[in-house]
């Protein structure tokens, strides 16, 4: 049984969980788990390392041992990334990254390998996990638990926005396309697949503005966790 409080965020690529996540953790003073960024890491490490992508034992064998270090950023600003000690912030948070990130996570023995570092960002005061299985198969007695949404038109114009203001040169209907691609691959996996816990509330955060969203999950936590 888990004596830290856990919020869970769960939900497809686009709904708004980093963003929502980043400002729940710093409102309430707690730790933060970017769980993507770990399958983001192990699917980066397994294309430098030339291992196949359907070969599930050197996949899980390359997330047990990853020489990975995550250092804070400048307040506001996501940190570092550094994977043998190269700062490869830039290629984690790439939509192709995200790609290979999809292909890794549909393997148990990665999943698995990855289990206990997840689990181990559960510290006092309290955690906040982004991702697709915090609430079903990480964190299962979290005792809030979210499932965010949009619409894939949405989601992709966010995306096609953000790649924008980052100078990167983007197509909305290659991005649109990726995005449902990737939905399909996250919730058809049979391991930890894409989809909320039967105790998450859904928010759907198509045509809803960021703080009417942040407003709505920090409400639900503060009348779930901080009051008992
Ligand atoms: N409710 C919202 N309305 C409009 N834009 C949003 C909303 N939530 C997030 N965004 C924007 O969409 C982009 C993707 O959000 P992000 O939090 O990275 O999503 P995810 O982590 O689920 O992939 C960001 O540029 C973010 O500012
Ligand atoms: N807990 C998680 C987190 C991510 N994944 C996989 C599936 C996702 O498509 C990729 C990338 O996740 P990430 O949350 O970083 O991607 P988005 O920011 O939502 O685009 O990793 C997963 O299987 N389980």
């Amino acid at each position: 049984m888990n004596t830290v409080p856990v919020v869970t965020i769960d939900g497809p690529s686009g709904s708004g969980k980093g963003t929502i996540c980043q400002l729940l953790a710093k409102e309430l003073g707690w730790h933060l788990l970017d769980s993507g960024a770990l399958y983001r890491i192990v699917g980066l490490a397994a294309e430098r390392k030339g291992v196949p992508f359907d070969d599930d034992a050197a996949l899980a064998d390359l997330a047990a041992n990853l020489d990975v270090e995550f250092r804070p950023g400048e307040p506001g600003e996501p940190s570092a990334v550094l994977l043998d000690g190269e700062d490869i912030s830039n290629e984690v948070r790439s939509e192709t990254t995200g790609t290979l990130a999809s292909y890794v996570a549909v393997h148990n023995p990665v999943r698995d390998a990855l289990k206990g570092l997840q689990r181990g960002f559960a510290k006092s005061p309290g955690l906040v996990a982004d991702g697709r299985d915090m609430g079903t198969v990480i964190f299962t007695d979290a005792p809030v638990k979210i499932y965010l949404i949009a619409s894939a038109e949405e989601r992709a114009e966010r995306r096609y926005k953000q790649l924008k203001a980052k100078g990167e040169s983007v197509n909305l209907a290659a991005l649109l396309k990726d995005i449902q691609l990737r939905d399909e691959r996250d919730m058809n996996r049979p391991v930890a697949p894409l989809k909320p816990a039967d105790d998450a509330i859904v928010i759907d955060s198509t045509g809803t503005a960021i703080e009417d969203v942040f407003k709505q999950v920090l409400d639900k936590v503060k009348s779930t966790i901080l009051t008992v």
